[in-house]
């Protein structure tokens, strides 16, 4: 491994004796996590169906380190969204942040999903996430993320965070800064981060990290609290935005994080009499803990006048809905309030009550997409099929993860359903009781209506 000398020199200076342990780390193998996804699966269910050989990842309740051969990627499961793979330490920042059900929840710089997806399964269908990613291309896969893992209590955004600050002024009980980085945690796992950062360094990062913390702190609530990551190890990118932070918005504390054994104390040789606390602030080094490296923080708004934040609630919309949207709203059980459905260009959407006024923003998707109306009739989306459980539709069916037509399903073939005779109509297919896609049936064959471009290749 070629590493920048400028690079060896700034951890020699902060590790001191325990360097040589992390050059080492560059020796152990490299290490693969999935965290459970708790909005679909409770973590002990997924581990009564787990097909792979899973070791828990000690800090983190729903997450496990899985072997290279195991492949989850290519399992129904994960078409299922039962799980979402995610590097052992990144699973750190979205653990660290309290959720309460009914939070209004903001992610800045989520794409392509890591931490929403975690985020949401703790707000369990209740509350608001708005996600956010500045790069257009990586807010698709955001979208594609978050609608496998079944949330549809959210806005994904695309958007630079200082025009959503001026939208969202104290609008939200909880923000998660995962900022962009040089990346110096992620040097074992891909080299070709290594050239990058001798292109951009730390030094390109902390600017940006410095304006988006702001604005991060400016969009939360009094009393809110905000988590800052990133997965480098350089203080310039870690205390020294966070110092630059309580600088700047003196109403901003640090708090404490649970200790975990190997987690690391932030340095304070930047703060002269330790006044901000910054070993509050923790550090994932994978010569102390089995994961690549990650650094957070977690901080709280005062809220000196003990205000009551009471969350914003939009106006119903009042839409007509068809008669053809009403039909096949009636095989459906999930709680949707009719008076927060939209309908734009003949795509309905069930739209966060919480969600603010969107007028003007780069939205790649407000709420949940439901479907398409087409000539008298109503087409159910993809991302409806996966926010639906398997009792929340009324027409199902329901195959084993052996039965081989999962996967011919997946790849986007019609099937033979002569087993599901009364299964006429718009059907959901499941595996092992977990959505996949829509179908449309006619008693002996489901004619697929799987969305082309998650097809299994
Ligand atoms: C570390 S990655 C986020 C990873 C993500 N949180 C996850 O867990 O999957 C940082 C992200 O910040 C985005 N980004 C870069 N500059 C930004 C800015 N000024 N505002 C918002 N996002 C930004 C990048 O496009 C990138 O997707």
């Amino acid at each position: 491994m070629n590493l920048p000398e400028k690079y060896l020199n700034s951890m020699k200076d902060m590790l001191k004796d325990d360097f040589d342990d992390y050059l080492e780390s560059f020796n152990d193998k490299r290490l693969y996590g999935l965290r459970v996804n708790n909005l679909k699966i409770s973590t002990e269910d997924f581990l009564k169906i787990s097909p792979f050989k899973l070791t828990p990842i000690p800090w983190i309740e729903n997450g496990f380190y899985y072997e290279e051969t195991d492949k989850p990627a290519k399992h129904p499961y994960y078409y299922a969204g039962l799980y979402y793979i995610q590097e052992p330490s990144a699973m750190t920042p979205a653990n660290v942040l309290p959720i309460d059900e009914g939070d209004v929840v903001f992610d800045m710089c989520a794409a392509p999903g890591g931490k929403s997806t975690e985020l949401a399964a703790k707000l369990n269908g209740t509350g608001l996430l708005i996600t956010n990613d500045i790069s257009n291309s990586r807010t698709k896969a955001l979208l594609k993320n978050v609608e496998v893992s079944g949330v549809y209590n959210l806005c994904v955004l695309n958007e630079d965070p200082a025009k959503i600050s001026g939208r969202f002024t104290e609008f939200f009980d909880k923000v998660l800064i995962d900022a962009p980085c040089s990346g110096e945690g992620m040097f074992r796992k891909d080299n070709k981060l290594i050239k990058a950062w001798e292109q951009s360094g730390p030094e390109v990062y902390s600017a940006i990290q410095k304006s988006i913390i702001i604005h991060g702190a400016k969009m939360l609530r009094p009393g809110g609290m905000m988590l800052y990551s990133t997965c480098t190890f350089s203080s310039l990118e870690d205390e020294e935005s966070i110092k630059y932070l309580l600088d700047n918005c003196p109403d901003m504390k640090l708090v404490d994080i649970k200790p975990y054994e190997g987690f690391t104390k932030g340095f304070t040789d930047i703060d002269n009499d330790n006044k901000y606390n910054l070993d509050k602030c923790v550090r994932i080094f994978p010569h102390k803990m089995h994961g690549e490296g990650h650094f957070v923080a977690l901080l709280k708004k005062d809220n000196p006048d003990d205000i009551n934040n009471a969350h914003y609630t939009r106006g119903s919309f009042n839409t007509k809905i068809p008669d053809e949207l009403k039909d096949f709203l009636a095989n459906v059980s999930m709680d949707i309030d009719t008076k927060y459905i939209n309908i734009r260009d003949n795509r309905v959407y069930y739209i966060s009550r919480y969600m603010a006024d969107e007028k003007g923003l780069r939205i790649i998707r407000n709420g949940l997409l439901l479907g398409e109306l087409k000539k008298n009739r109503f087409e159910p989306s993809q991302a409806l099929a996966m926010a639906l459980t398997m009792r929340q539709y009324n027409n199902c069916i329901n195959l084993s993860v052996d039965d081989e037509r999962v996967v011919r399903y997946l790849k986007g073939e019609t099937i033979d359903v002569d087993d599901f005779a009364d299964s006429k109509g718009w059907a959901l297919l499941c595996v092992d009781g977990y959505p996949l896609g829509w179908g449309k049936s006619n008693g002996s064959q489901l004619k697929n209506k799987y969305l082309a471009g998650w097809r299994w290749m």
